[in-house]
């Protein structure tokens, strides 16, 4: 009798079937969601602002236009976005749990955010958007977790407008100076933060393994390209323990 092959897919080191993995995903943003703003400062010695003005800086936003933060979390690039569209523009925070989708709400509201902000959620392999809708995508820290990142990224690309910019910020494939320290950091200090902070040492460890398992700075940018951009280019940041990745829309 023909033996009926499940197609799997990794969530950090484990292999699990294709279907389950955003089930998995959302429950580690479920259970990271309340401490994340704290966890991200905290782990990353306060990088990620850093790294995220970066990005901001890149974008090549103008008031009045439209951007997309995809997988968009608690909303950190969704704050800049907003400023850079100014009065006439319009920003989506967009993400596939409620969870962190509801602090990201929560936050920018506080700090005044208006009717220039939608909040929606979904899954950025489907996307609820019209075609060539906006002037920039910006997904940062998300695209690792999802499963079908090419699906996700030939989303992106149908809903940007010729000329519109995707900017990828990930975690990435680090120097051979910084490795060693690195991968030291990721499997011993990281989970053991996320069990006295959080504690889950579980979440932060699929975090750790969900990076490492993420293509490096050379196959993503080709991903890109398939996926139908032009002038893919990437910058590295700490020593391309992030990399920024930017291609257009012809
Ligand atoms: C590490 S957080 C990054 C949040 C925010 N972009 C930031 O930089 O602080 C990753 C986010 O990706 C979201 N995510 C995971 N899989 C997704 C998917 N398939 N579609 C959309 N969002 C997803 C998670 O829910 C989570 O909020």
């Amino acid at each position: 009798m023909a033996e009926q092959r499940r197609s799997t897919t990794d969530f950090g080191f484990q292999e699990v079937p294709v279907e389950e993995k955003a089930r998995r995903v959302r429950g580690v943003f479920d259970s990271v969601a309340e401490r994340y703003d704290l966890m991200n400062d905290l782990m990353s010695g306060g990088l990620h602002r850093v790294w995220k003005a970066f990005t901001l800086a890149r974008t090549g936003l103008r008031p009045g236009d439209r951007a997309l933060d995809l997988a968009g979390g608690t909303g950190d690039l969704t704050r800049g976005l907003l400023r850079q569209v100014g009065e006439q523009g319009e920003v989506v925070l967009s993400d596939i749990n409620a969870s962190m989708l509801s602090r990201g709400r929560d936050r920018l509201v506080d700090e005044g955010a208006d009717d220039r902000l939608s909040v929606v959620q979904a899954n950025a392999e489907v996307l609820p958007f019209p075609d060539r809708h906006f002037d920039c995508v910006t997904i940062a820290f998300g695209l690792r977790n999802v499963t079908h990142k090419d699906r996700a990224l030939a989303e992106m690309h149908r809903v940007l407008r010729p000329g519109g910019r995707l900017l990828v910020l990930e975690f990435s494939r680090p120097n051979d100076l910084i490795r060693p320290f690195y991968d030291l950091y990721s499997f011993q200090v990281l989970p053991r933060l996320g069990e006295w902070v959080a504690g889950d040492a579980d979440s932060y460890r699929y975090l750790a393994e969900s990076i490492r398992k993420h293509p490096d700075q050379a196959t993503l940018g080709a991903m890109m390209e398939t996926a139908g951009f032009a002038r893919v280019e990437w910058f590295n940041l700490t020593g391309g323990v992030v990399a920024l990745h930017r291609g257009y829309r012809a």
